[in-house]
């Protein structure tokens, strides 16, 4: 079972989300409010963007969506179910991973420098077959198909992730995403760290696994190129608050709110325009 469910219902409902970090203790600083009223949904088979500046909150969001933060007030429900609370539980935790599945910016970091690539996605097979799991022979063709998804053919299988560059690592951060067959993945700034060549081939390949496996994304980004090229519609957030919300390639094209308009003005390169994600697509 994972989350994806039929219809308009929204896979991820985020209603008045807030978040305050306390000052640290025995010092004089203010509390930090990182996330202020903060509403969004995200509906089956889309790519919305959160976008913003270095501190607007983004993360933080994320980080709530997925139970990695807890909330100071507001509601997260995921497939019409509460998930406000933190998991209480091993179980709990694993079920809300099969739900929503978080790539984070550095694939250098993110993976674990003793597993093979095979084994990465082994590992997440494993966790998330909720005791159906098949014979070794079977969850390997299973690990390759998913590799091969990413564009990673069998040779990548037992190689160490200091064997591979960014663009590889990052797809099999994807891959072991992938691997528990989840109906959202949160992508933290997941191309951010790459080169842009590199960028617009893992852009391609998330395009790719969104039309195949219907999986939804929420793609946190502070690039409008990048974001302009994958989602469908965005949220701008600037001091923790949405501050413009629309369908992408409107907003981009007439960014109307100031800040909208100064993050757009930001996209570096002359004749940069917003080009509909159908032209991309040819
Ligand atoms: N654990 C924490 N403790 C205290 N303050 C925090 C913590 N995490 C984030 N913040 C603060 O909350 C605000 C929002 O940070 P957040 O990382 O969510 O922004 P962001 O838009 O994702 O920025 P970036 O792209 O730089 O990560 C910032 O002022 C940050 O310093």
């Amino acid at each position: 079972m994972n989350a994806r469910i039929t219809g308009g219902e929204p896979l991820i409902s985020a209603t008045e989300l807030r978040k305050v970090f306390p000052a640290p203790r025995g010092t004089k600083g203010e509390d930090v409010v990182a996330v202020d009223g903060v509403s969004f949904e995200l509906l089956p088979d889309e790519c919305l963007a959160i976008v913003g500046e270095s501190g607007s909150g983004k993360t933080t969001v994320a980080r709530m969506i997925v139970g990695l933060e807890r909330l100071t007030s507001g509601a997260v429900t995921v497939a019409g179910e509460d998930r406000s609370a933190p998991p209480t539980h091993l179980r709990d935790r694993r079920r809300r991973a099969r739900e929503v599945q978080y790539v984070f910016q550095d694939p250098y970091s993110s993976l674990n420098g003793r597993q093979r690539v095979g084994e990465v996605i082994l590992s997440n097979l494993r966790l998330h077959a909720e005791g159906r799991v098949g014979s070794a022979r079977e969850l390997r063709r299973q690990a390759q198909e998913i590799l091969d998804a990413v564009g990673l053919p069998e040779r990548f299988f037992d190689r160490f992730p200091r064997e591979l560059s960014g663009g590889q690592r990052q797809r099999v951060a994807i891959a072991r995403a992938l691997a528990a067959d989840p109906g959202v993945i949160v992508l933290d700034e997941a191309v951010a760290a790459l080169d842009v060549s590199i960028q617009a081939q893992i852009l391609n390949l998330l395009a790719d696994i969104k039309a195949e496996r219907r999986v939804s994304y929420l793609f946190i980004s502070h690039d409008l190129a990048v974001v302009n090229q994958i989602s469908d519609r965005m949220i701008v957030m600037e001091n923790g608050r949405v501050v413009d919300a629309g369908v992408t390639s409107e907003l981009l094209a007439q960014p109307t709110h100031p800040y909208t308009r100064t993050l757009r003005a930001a996209v570096p390169g002359p004749g940069w325009r917003p080009v509909r994600r159908e032209k991309l697509a040819s």
